[in-house]
């Protein structure tokens, strides 16, 4: 992407279909690095996503000695695995500010024997580790804080891992990433071991990591709805293993199709997909547009229904698929009632205060929002109607200037505000290179 301090969005007039590229999916992308790395062969990762989170968890693989050969032209990775041993006894990674390196990579190391210094980005520093960093204590890892109690950076130092537990209970109130971290990583105990959940949070991401463990040859068997158990003689084992396109990153143009009434493909997105946003297009559907599937019953087709001047608004809970909280908001502007966003109080513990940076950059279109309070700081979010959203952003004088926070999906989210008016600017538009580098070049491909 061209270095650029901010993005001007520009008004699209075509109504011809879009047909566009999405990368590789960076949840999938980063399960298979590592659940590759747990062979006991080569494994071959093929449609690898390159971008900020998937460079950090490559490199980190690469500082803790495992050989990795990367083809980013053929968007290739392979990885010799080493059965679950990290082949260096001391090592420092960085996981950046990728969640799921930090919590995947994080359990990973405390589970085996050595001396791992973790360290991340500003950003990461200030999220929740804490209620994964406990149940690793608890499994017997030694680990000093090297700034502030339960924060990166910090250091496991295991002499010897000797777990005599098993059984752990961990929370999921602020991510699910925790779950997961412990599902993929419970393989190095060698024991039949059991995880129980505390807490809620929507199941999507704990689904796709279990599907991809079988996919990995490793069977999670779940007790009752809240208890899973990894079996003794679990071991991973894939040659080959190919990552499906980004659906978090296809809905962004899939909500520019549902706003601009025109046609969008997003290649090789299926609705069978491992990845939970798929139900994004649910939320699309009620708002008024036809999702279809093409011939080959591959690829799937937004049609907005003609001549809708706005969509509907409704009530939908995002908890399982709440990166699209943003999305939403953001075409919500053209519903013709409320949009009540059900269950995300989570969404304020990821790469920024994701509630406040809705609340606050609508606030500046003037549109109004509201907050509705729950248990366990969960939250849902109203959004009020606007009259004539494009009406009233051309008719003020001023260009409306979208803060980011550092946070790729405010600004690509939020892009989609000017579309219709071309009244908006996103500043710093590069943070969008954790996932999704091009995502403004892409964008800019369809004028
Ligand atoms: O496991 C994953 O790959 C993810 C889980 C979700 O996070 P939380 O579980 O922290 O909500 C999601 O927001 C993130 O983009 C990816
Ligand atoms: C929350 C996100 O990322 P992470 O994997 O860093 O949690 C996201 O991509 O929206």
């Amino acid at each position: 992407m061209k270095m650029m301090n901010e993005y001007r969005v520009k008004k699209l007039n075509r109504k011809s279909p879009i047909v566009v590229e999405v990368p590789g999916s960076k949840s999938i992308t980063n399960r298979a690095l590592l659940l590759a790395a747990m062979t006991n062969t080569t494994c071959r990762v093929n449609g690898i996503l390159f971008s900020d989170d998937s460079r950090h968890f490559l490199k980190a693989l690469c500082d803790l000695g495992f050989n990795v050969l990367v083809d980013e032209k053929n968007k290739t990775v392979s990885i010799e695995g080493k059965g679950g041993i990290i082949p260096k006894q001391k090592a420092t990674i960085d996981v950046g500010s990728a969640g799921t390196a930090a919590r995947f990579l994080t359990a990973f190391c405390a589970l085996n024997k050595g001396e791992f210094i973790i360290n991340s980005s500003e950003q990461m520093k200030k999220r929740p580790m804490k209620e994964l960093l406990i149940c690793l204590e608890e499994l017997g890892s030694n680990i000093e804080y090297l700034g502030e109690k339960y924060h990166f950076p910090i250091k496991i130092c295991n002499k010897h891992m000797q777990n005599l537990k098993d059984e752990i209970t961990v929370n999921v109130n602020k991510s699910s990433q925790f779950l997961s971290a412990l599902l993929i990583s419970s393989v190095i105990l060698k024991k039949d071991f059991k995880i129980k959940i505390d807490g809620t949070h929507g199941m999507a991401y704990v689904r796709m990591t279990i599907e991809m463990m079988k996919q990995f040859g490793v069977e999670v068997k779940q007790l009752e709805e809240r208890v899973y158990v990894i079996k003794e003689d679990s071991v991973y084992s894939c040659s080959s293993y190919q990552v499906e396109p980004d659906v978090s990153a296809a809905c962004y143009f899939y909500a520019l199709g549902a706003i601009c009434s025109i046609k969008v493909k997003v290649k090789n997105v299926k609705k069978e997909s491992l990845q939970g946003d798929i139900k994004f297009l649910e939320v699309l559907e009620d708002m008024g547009c036809n999702v279809l599937e093409d011939e080959n019953g591959e690829i799937i087709i937004i049609s907005p229904l003609e001549n809708r001047v706005n969509l509907k608004g409704g009530t939908w809970d995002l908890s399982s698929f709440s990166d699209q909280a943003l999305t939403l908001s953001a075409i919500a502007v053209y519903a013709d009632s409320n949009v009540c966003i059900k269950n995300i109080g989570h969404i304020r513990f990821q790469e920024c205060d994701r509630v406040n940076a809705i609340i606050s950059n609508l606030e500046k279109v003037n549109v109004k929002t509201e907050i509705i309070k729950k248990e366990d700081d969960n939250l849902d979010l109203v959004i009020y109607p606007v009259d004539d959203f494009d009406k009233m952003l051309v008719e003020r004088k001023k260009i409306n200037v979208i803060e980011t926070y550092e946070d790729h999906r405010v600004a690509m989210a939020f892009s989609l505000l000017g579309i219709r008016n071309a009244k908006i600017i996103i500043e710093n538009p590069l943070c969008c290179r954790k996932t999704f580098e091009n995502y403004f070049d892409v964008l800019d491909g369809l004028y």
